[in-house]
């Protein structure tokens, strides 16, 4: 909290400066007018979630927070797809180091993402599955377009939610909605995710998502920098704490989990289904 509070302090002192962090997954464009930053993810078929993608997305979080950032509007760069969450291969018959690595980068990316000091707004342009909902929930407001769906259907793979992929949706929905919703696996389509509060505003197109995302900002230009950071951290801080402190706990038990050859065929069986669906 003293770190974050000093860090924010900071923020009222030090000029935005300029830089650059764009990669081959994850394109990042400041607007030189508003010093807001765009990161798109970049990874066609669907951005899903390998530890190379994960890797950039880390990296760029980390590099906004030294940069003191003004703020981050993430989105995709496909039409219909935010992303469709862990890439499932990472998780099918597995290298256990690279594994490791890759869990241990989404953990951090979270951590960055979720408890960033900047203002954080998801463009949600497409499909937001798992770990894609994971995403935009660790953002602090969510703007959707239509005719998408969005959830943790973790439970619908054999698999179970993590408590801190819980944690970000309770922060968003509240805990009776968050546990019909992780029970049952549901994928929401974007009116039902708005009725609950999964998403903040339904939009028609990209553009339109990007002008309400510029007027989420505008509601900070007022508001002392470390006032708003202190009290982010406040709300989520005791939620990425939690996280801290299981992280060795959470990896022993995946690695035991990935492991079990029964998931291992569930899983093979999933990868099966989504080929077949592309052969109808
Ligand atoms: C202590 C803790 C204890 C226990 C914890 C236990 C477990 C660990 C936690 C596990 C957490 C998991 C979170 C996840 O994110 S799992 C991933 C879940 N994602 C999905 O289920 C989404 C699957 N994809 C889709 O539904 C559709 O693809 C989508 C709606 C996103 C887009 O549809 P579209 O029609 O546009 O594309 P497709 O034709 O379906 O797909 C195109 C190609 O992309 C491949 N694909 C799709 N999704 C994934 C993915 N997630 N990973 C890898 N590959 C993916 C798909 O197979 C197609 O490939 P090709 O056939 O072209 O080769």
């Amino acid at each position: 909290m003293a770190l974050r509070a000093v860090r924010s302090l900071a923020i009222l002192s030090n000029p935005l400066r300029t830089y650059s962090t764009s990669g081959p997954l994850v394109n990042v464009s400041i607007n030189e007018k508003t010093g807001i930053a765009t990161a798109t993810l970049q990874r066609p078929p669907v951005n899903s979630l390998n530890l190379e993608l994960l890797t950039e997305l880390c990296t760029t979080l980390e590099q906004l927070e030294k940069n003191k950032s003004r703020g981050l509007i993430l989105t995709s760069s496909s039409n219909t797809v935010f992303s469709a969450g862990l890439d499932i291969y990472e998780m099918y018959k597995p290298n256990m180091d690279r594994y490791k690595q890759f869990w241990t980068t989404l953990q951090q990316t979270w951590i960055n993402l979720y408890g960033s000091s900047y203002p954080t707004v998801a463009v949600v342009n497409g499909h937001a599955p798992a770990g894609g909902c994971l995403l935009a929930l660790s953002c602090e407001y969510r703007i959707m377009l239509n005719n998408f769906t969005i959830g943790l259907n973790e439970t619908k793979l054999g698999m179970i939610a993590p408590t801190w992929f819980a944690a970000s949706m309770r922060n968003a929905i509240g805990t009776r909605q968050t546990e019909l919703a992780l029970i049952t696996g549901n994928l929401f389509t974007t009116d039902e995710a708005l009725k609950i509060g999964l998403v903040d505003e339904v939009v028609q197109s990209k553009n339109e998502a990007l002008e309400k995302a510029g007027k989420f900002f505008d509601k900070f230009k007022r508001i002392p920098p470390h006032a708003r950071t202190m009290t982010k951290t406040s709300l989520r801080g005791a939620d990425i704490q939690a996280l801290v402190k299981s992280r060795n706990e959470e990896m022993n038990k995946l690695t035991a989990f990935i492991n079990d050859p029964k998931l291992q065929e569930a899983i093979g069986m999933y990868l099966e289904s989504l080929k077949q669906k592309q052969n109808k």
